[in-house]
């Protein structure tokens, strides 16, 4: 697996445009930095030979204003392994996962991550003016073949909407094209930043189970950043719990797949959760 290594950059690297394709382009999509843009690395910032991680952070941080969000975290996940990562509202979660995907240079520390990554955000970020395969092979080197596109329409089950313009798609839709335009990147590792937080309850049960098959027909990492606890135990090998710039609780999820949420040792993994993100759990059960 091939690896970047970010590193801190200075001058900052803006930020793509609004409406820009959220999706690295594979390859390295940023460039080794040069001694002259290091001025400061905490810890040792070279890839190992045979990247035994996915992700490997070290002593990241990343402050806004002088306060940082991000304070000395380390995380690594492994090759294949699904992560959910909570927390509460602004405890840094897209940040770090932006982080991670390439499309935010401006930090202190070390970030390994493999070459081939690819994000899904909330907002499925569709090109309006292009056709849905179009939008699939957004960002792509070369001239690739709509076919290519198609066969990740077909993985998410929207082949059947392929020349269609994204306006007609609905908001389920919409979502899958978007995870095909991850997909057909072939990733090695998938980056999800609540894919289903704008779905309705029912398009979010088939779109958490396509996500599901996916990781196990792919055999991809994914790090999915969510709020639902549920959602988090449902689908992941292990939960992270983000709290103070660090990550402040983890556990591993042992229950056999397909999970059963009416599982006692669902609900209890639910509950230990949920009281390390401050719900109280009586309250809600009253
Ligand atoms: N570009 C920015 N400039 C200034 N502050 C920022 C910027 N991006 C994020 N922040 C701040 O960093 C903190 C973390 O934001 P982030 O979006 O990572 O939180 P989050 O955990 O993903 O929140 P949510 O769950 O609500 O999406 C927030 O206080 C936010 O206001």
């Amino acid at each position: 697996m091939a690896t970047d290594v970010h590193r801190p950059v200075t001058p900052k690297t803006a930020d793509p445009a609004p409406g820009s394709p959220a999706h690295p382009a594979p390859g390295p999509v940023h460039p080794a930095p040069t001694s002259a843009s290091v001025p400061h690395t905490r810890a040792p910032a070279t890839a190992p030979a045979a990247a035994p991680h996915a992700v490997h952070v070290e002593g990241l941080t990343r402050s806004f204003d002088g306060r940082p969000v991000i304070d000395n975290l380390r995380l690594d996940v492994r090759p294949g392994e699904f992560v959910a990562l909570l927390g509460r509202s602004g405890c840094g979660k897209s940040t770090l996962l932006r982080i991670l995907a390439g499309l935010d240079r401006d930090i202190e520390g070390t970030v390994l991550v493999p070459r081939r990554k690819a994000v899904a955000f909330q907002a499925p970020r569709l090109m309006p003016w292009k056709r849905v395969w179009r939008n699939v092979l957004l960002g792509l080197p070369g001239k690739p073949e709509r076919t290519l596109a198609e066969r990740a329409l077909q993985e998410v089950g929207l082949n059947h909407r392929s020349g269609a313009w994204p306006k007609t798609l609905s908001g389920g839709e919409a979502q899958r094209a978007s995870l095909a335009r991850a997909l057909v990147r072939e990733p090695d590792l998938l980056l999800l930043d609540e894919p289903f937080g704008a779905l309705d309850a029912l398009t979010r049960i088939k779109a958490q189970r396509l996500v599901g098959e996916l990781w196990r027909r792919r055999g991809c990492a994914v790090l999915l950043v969510t709020h639902d606890v549920e959602e988090a135990v449902l689908l992941a090998d292990r939960v992270l719990v983000m709290d103070e710039g660090v990550i402040a609780y983890e556990t591993r999820i042992d229950l056999e797949r397909p999970r059963d949420i009416t599982d006692p040792r669902f609900a209890e993994l639910r509950a230990r959760l949920l009281e390390r993100l401050g719900v109280d759990t009586a309250a809600e059960a009253a």
